[in-house]
């Protein structure tokens, strides 16, 4: 029997490789010569470096870069295992949890760590970059990360703008001849997790602008500078960024990869079970187990276990997904692949004491699935 686990990791619980190895020693228990394949995922979002590296056997590295508020914070990248490879997640340099909430203002956030990350990576020499964006703290259009990377955004003096997004209302012209010339040998890869257009109602600062600080006067300014940002690029660059699905996310990283890095802007879930090879491995698999920490009406919207399942249909194996909790409108996955859903938790407990259990809760509940696939239940009626 081949039983394929590919979870996503369960946030504030559990990485991807953690949960998949507990649901292998809970199902072991029963089917102790099964072959159990494991193959950890993620959509793009938070923990996609994580199952990279780990589902390639690739390799961490470790730099002091500047954070969001120009402070220096320690942020890994990886090599997959085709040592070819840079995963970089900008969240590691650039994100959210890196400010504390009363610190937050995308007026001054930057992205100019994710730049010296790329850096980084192409000081190993790699060919293409994964940068897989979202969960930023910035709304600076990726200006700071190419900045980084050797690219001068001027106001009308001809000077060099401050760091962050509100800057950019100054921004008169863009100067690329003294960008890192490496870029141009290296195919970059952007792992989005939306689609939102850089400017507007649906754009960057107006959707996502309040979650990183932002006061409604603020996402009217942040809105204004990007506006601006989009005019300078078409001016300059003559690429016409601002109304493209994509350019909004993280901020305008979109947009910055797009324009600067000719990058490929991809559904992170798409990447990642291309980069892992689940197709590959899931061939002749007689079952497909996924999970995620909750899994609720939002799975069905390009989460791990729904993309999995897509993966796993297509060649005919049932797929069973474990959850730490499940919510409302979590039935509408059995539309989409996933035969059934099965909660961990053990008894009414608080949400840190199920966090706390979560491994033996997952171990518990496999156990169970695999006495369950045991049972030759005679079914009539
Ligand atoms: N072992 C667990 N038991 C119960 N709830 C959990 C467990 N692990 C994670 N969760 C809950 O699931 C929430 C969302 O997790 P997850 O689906 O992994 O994240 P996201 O959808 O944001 O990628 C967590 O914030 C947590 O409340
Ligand atoms: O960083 C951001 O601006 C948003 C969108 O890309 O990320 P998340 O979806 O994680 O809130």
């Amino acid at each position: 029997m081949k039983i394929v686990i590919a979870p996503d990791s369960f946030k504030e619980c559990l990485s991807a490789i953690d949960v998949a190895t507990a649901i292998e020693t809970g199902m072991r228990r029963v089917l102790p010569s099964a072959e159990f394949i494991k193959v950890p995922v993620a959509d793009g979002g938070e923990g996609t470096l994580q199952s990279l590296v780990d589902g390639t056997a690739g390799q961490f590295y470790s730099r002091t870069v500047t954070g969001p508020l120009g402070e220096p914070v320690e942020a890994r990248f990886g090599v997959l295992g085709d040592g070819k490879t840079a995963v970089i997640e900008m969240a590691e340099a650039s994100g959210l949890e890196r400010i504390l909430p009363h610190l937050r203002n995308p007026l001054l956030t930057t992205t100019y760590g994710t730049g010296e990350l790329v850096r980084e990576a192409l000081n190993l020499g790699v060919s293409r970059i994964i940068v897989a964006i979202g969960g930023s703290a910035t709304n600076d259009g990726g200006a700071g990360m190419m900045a980084a990377l050797g690219v001068r955004f001027l106001n009308d003096k001809g000077e060099e703008l401050p760091a962050g997004g509100a800057a950019l209302a100054d921004l008169a012209s863009i100067d690329c001849s003294t960008m890192d010339s490496r870029l141009a040998n290296v195919r970059v890869t952007a792992a989005c997790d939306v689609n939102n257009p850089l400017t507007g109602s649906k754009g960057a600062s107006a959707v996502f602008g309040p979650q990183k600080g932002a006061t409604p006067a603020m996402v009217v300014q942040l809105d204004k500078a990007l506006t601006n940002y989009a005019a300078v690029i078409q001016q300059c660059l003559d690429v016409d960024i601002e109304h493209v699905a994509g350019a909004g996310a993280a901020g305008g990283m979109g947009a910055a990869l797009l324009t600067f890095m000719d990058a490929d802007l991809k559904p992170g879930i798409n990447i990642v079970l291309e980069t892992v090879r689940l197709k590959a491995q899931a061939g002749g698999a007689d079952l497909l187990i996924t999970g995620e920490g909750r899994l609720d009406g939002q799975t069905v919207h390009g989460k791990t276990p729904v993309g999995v399942a897509r993966v796993a249909k297509a060649e005919g194996i049932p797929v069973i997904a474990l959850a730490g909790s499940v919510g409302k409108g979590c039935e509408a996955v059995y539309e989409h692949g996933i035969d059934a859903v099965f909660p961990v938790v053990h008894g009414a407990v608080s949400l840190p004491e199920a966090l706390e259990a979560g491994r033996e809760n997952l171990e518990r509940t496999a156990e169970n699935v695999a006495r369950l696939l045991q049972l030759k239940v005679p079914l009539k009626g």
